[in-house]
């Protein structure tokens, strides 16, 4: 149905705050495009190292650079960073 409130959609109790609200999440979902399209970059950076090394004879995945990686999010987000990284990890060079 397209006769939903601002306050349905958001689940705000007032005009006020489903503005707030409605505006925010317009933000969340320009960062969301951005931080998508930082992650394809990310991809295809990654691509290019993992085929370099196998083409020069080595393996897809080096276990000592990846702990960087962990290490690196881990110090910036805690604990939840590290579960991030890991899912870049897979992202970037499928699952080991
Ligand atoms: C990109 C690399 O290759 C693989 C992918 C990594 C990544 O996406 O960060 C890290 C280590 C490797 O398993 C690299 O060695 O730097």
């Amino acid at each position: 149905m397209s006769t939903a409130t601002a306050t349905d959609k958001t689940g705000a109790r007032t005009e006020e705050a489903a503005d707030v609200i409605t505006g925010a999440r317009e933000r969340i979902d320009t960062l969301d495009d951005r931080i998508i399209g930082l992650v394809q970059e990310r991809m295809a950076v990654s691509a290019v190292i993992q085929e370099a090394r196998i083409t020069s004879g080595g393996r897809r995945v080096n276990l000592s650079r990846e702990m960087e990686v962990l290490g690196h999010y881990r110090e910036a987000l805690g604990k939840p960073g590290t579960a991030l990284a890991m899912t870049l990890l897979e992202l970037c060079r499928g699952r080991v």
